[in-house]
């Protein structure tokens, strides 16, 4: 925008709230200066910061004219009109500091002028090297003194709040437009009894379920009566350092606001009766603080991400809300305000547009660079960190790891390091590589085992179908469990050495994929209990009964960073009954030599589909197959391995074919919101038939058969 036309919209700005040109002009020049001619910074909320300094100037002004009165008063009662009298009746109030232009284009030519291409681009609210005010969100900037880190002021400002019981008082309103003269009384400071109070009412907003409600003693600051609907800010200073020793200094920071007040989020701190040692820091630090903490653990990496912009928007969000009808359908909970997801700002964040246009270009830390697309200065600054093309799509998954490929969305949190989770691409449903010979044949399943007794609903008993009763009586209950002895029985069969039932292999695919010079004999492969699902031949409903497994996830998962040393878990944010289906292995559908072949380091662990093994002829190396999920998968890839007493049990489950089955994962007993979700992966640690890099047991079980333990274990 022309330099010209950025002094207009300011002018237009300010006398829309009632202030002279005269007024505007030497204010806007100082601001100009402290801001280094950042026109977005000083346009930011309609022109507030402006706004804001002007108010402050006036009440600078004021407060002198007041004090020289005062002492006019006790000299020789002259009367007078008071300053501020006379800035709201448009004359100019000089300060004998430089003369003024003739002309109110003449001091926009001047203001024009002294603009400059931007030097830099400055961060919201980031003081730069020119940092000589505070963040425009968090406060008036201040012309009294260059900041300082060392002997920086905070500026608390003071909102007075309505005393009086009225409901009605506590509901928003619009400000009006009031004539300039209906300047109140509570422009000047009240007592520090009125100020210094703990129980000062406070913005109380609470998050449930990422919706903000108003809490119990919400002060949301009206505006009523506020000069040219403005709210009035009184500012008082608090030096950096200074503890804040009886409750009467406890005070309120005003933190954000939308653009005319209507709302506002105070920070509020009272120190302990009789003194503390707190250390009041400074806006900036708290800002860089948060800042840094919405890095690492929001993993917000919009570099135009600013803390005070968010909290901004918080009350924007409060008001667009508050202003709507009360009895809109939007005043339900539910229709509360959803606050914009990190991962939505990084979407549309300038860096996330220029990644995309330029692959995986990734700029050195902190640097800036010209961007193509539409960032409004044309500039870029790249996130602090360096972010690989993976890490950008592993953190575009936050929300849903899934990438919307389960019905049910599964989140990501790291709560202990920078750490993002390994990138795969995820399937819902196992693939075939390459050479395993899967046919999901109709031809394969006869009509006798499927088809004619199959109809409405498999589980009812006088009409269980064969499907259903392929495992010798229905694994399922109505409700979607195992049935009870079935389960028993899968996990006695697992966890039982009596109970083992081990077949051997003739020539065992395991073996021979090792390639050796003489052929070892079979290890054994356990026998395991199998489930048959109806399936696309079968008569019945999609919503049978014996279609568990097939129906995919339905539960609240959450991938999370373990704290002991195993890399990512998964785990379950809602209780799950026994016997429960939580998702089964997918993966890409490998033959044995295939896994051998690929390099075992890289690998999390496969699973070998060997529960026929043994028990039939494998014609052809192409039929011994097994699931590898390090490149895709499915979320069962994170879930680790706990020695025995694991609450996760897997049991392989037919349902297109006979051939191939899908392993899938249910629960061993009930497991409480919050737990990880653990299966025993069946390694011996000592032996060397599992082609993957053997790893320290940590699972913590007392029946942990890690026999090397770390002295921190
Ligand atoms: C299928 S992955 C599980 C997810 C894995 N933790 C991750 O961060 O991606 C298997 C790998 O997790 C680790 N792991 C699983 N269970 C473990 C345990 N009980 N103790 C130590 N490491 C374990 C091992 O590195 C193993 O190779």
């Amino acid at each position: 925008m022309a330099p010209n036309a950025h002094v207009k919209k300011a002018f237009i700005a300010m006398k829309a709230l009632g202030i002279q040109d005269a007024q505007i002009k030497p204010v806007l020049k100082k601001l100009l200066a402290l801001y280094d001619k950042n026109w977005e910074l000083i346009a930011e909320d309609n022109y507030r910061a402006l706004a804001d300094a002007i108010f402050e100037e006036q009440d600078t002004e004021m407060k002198a004219s007041q004090e020289t009165e005062e002492k006019k008063k006790k000299a020789e009662e002259v009367e007078g009109n008071s300053v501020c009298d006379r800035v709201f009746q448009g004359e100019e109030v000089d300060r004998g500091k430089k003369k003024a232009p003739e002309s109110a284009e003449e001091e926009e030519d001047a203001l024009a002028e002294s603009e400059r291409p931007l030097k830099r681009l400055r961060r919201r609210g980031e003081g730069g090297s020119a940092s000589t005010f505070t963040s425009p969100n968090c406060g008036s900037p201040s012309f009294k003194e260059p900041y300082d880190e060392e002997t920086a002021l905070i500026l608390l400002p003071f909102h007075p709040l309505s005393t009086e019981s009225d409901p009605d008082d506590a509901a928003l309103t619009i400000p009006k437009h009031e004539p300039s003269t209906d300047l109140p009384s509570s422009s000047t400071h009240p007592d520090s009894s009125d100020r210094g109070n703990s129980s000062l009412p406070m913005p109380n907003l609470e998050k449930t379920n990422g919706h903000v409600k108003e809490g119990n003693g919400i002060a949301v600051g009206t505006v009523n009566g506020s000069p040219r609907g403005v709210p009035r800010t009184t500012v008082e200073t608090f030096s950096d350092n200074k503890l804040a020793a009886t409750p009467e200094e406890a005070s309120a920071l005003e933190l954000a606001s939308t653009a005319s007040g209507e709302v506002k989020i105070n920070l509020s701190f009272a120190p302990a009766p009789g003194g503390s040692s707190l250390h009041i820091p400074s806006m900036d630090e708290v800002r860089r603080a948060m800042e840094e903490k919405c890095l690492r653990t929001y993993k917000i990496l919009d570099p135009n991400f600013s803390v005070f912009g968010f909290l901004n928007d918080f009350c924007s969000c409060y008001l667009d809300l508050a202003t709507k009808p009360k009895n809109s359908a939007n005043q339900s909970p539910e229709n509360l305000p959803f606050l914009t997801t990190n991962i939505e700002a990084l979407k549309k964040s300038a860096a996330s547009r220029a990644f995309t246009s330029h692959g995986s270009n990734v700029q050195m830390p902190g640097s800036v660079e010209n961007s193509p697309v539409g960032d409004s200065m044309g500039l870029v600054v790249v996130p602090e960190c360096q972010v690989s093309a993976d890490e950008w799509r592993v953190l575009s998954s936050i929300n849903d790891i899934t990438l919307g490929e389960e019905a049910v969305e599964i989140p990501w949190v790291n709560e202990f390091n920078d750490k993002f989770p390994p990138f795969f691409q995820y399937i819902a449903r196992s693939l075939v590589y390459f050479e395993a010979a899967v046919k999901f044949s109709l031809k394969k399943i006869s009509d006798e085992q499927c088809g004619s007794s199959c109809f409405g609903d498999c589980l009812t008993p006088s009409m269980a179908c064969s499907c259903a009763t392929a495992c010798n009586g229905l694994a399922y209950t109505v409700g979607g469990l195992l049935q009870e002895d079935f389960l028993e029985e899968c996990i006695s069969e697992a966890r039982d050495l009596q109970k083992h039932v081990v077949q051997y292999c003739k020539e065992c695919p395991l073996e021979k994929a090792k390639k050796e010079e003489i052929l070892e004999p079979c290890k054994g492969h356990l026998k395991r209990k199998v489930i048959k699902e109806c399936w696309s031949k079968c008569g019945c409903t999609k919503r049978c009964g014996n279609r568990v497994v097939q129906q995919g996830i339905h539960n609240k998962l959450q991938v999370f960073f373990t704290s002991n040393g195993r890399g990512w878990g998964l785990r379950t944010l809602e209780r799950l009954p026994k016997g429960a289906f939580v998702c089964e292995f997918a993966g890409e559908i490998l033959t044995i030599t295939e896994l051998f072949e690929r390099n075992s380091e890289k690998l999390t662990s496969p699973v070998i589909l060997d529960a026929h093994w043994g028990s039939e002829e494998l014609s052809g190396d192409d039929k011994a197959l097994c699931l590898d999920g390090t490149h895709y998968g499915n979320i069962s890839r994170f879930i680790n391995h706990r020695c025995l007493d694991a609450n996760l049990i897997e049991i392989p489950v037919h349902v297109e074919s006979t051939d191939v089955y899908h392993v899938a994962f249910f629960t061993t007993r009930e497991i409480n919101a919050m737990e990880e979700l653990t299966w025993d992966y069946g390694v011996e640690f000592n032996d060397n038939v599992f082609p993957t890099t053997p790893f320290h047991c940590r699972c913590g079980s007392e029946f942990c058969k890690n026999t090397k333990k770390t002295s921190s274990e």
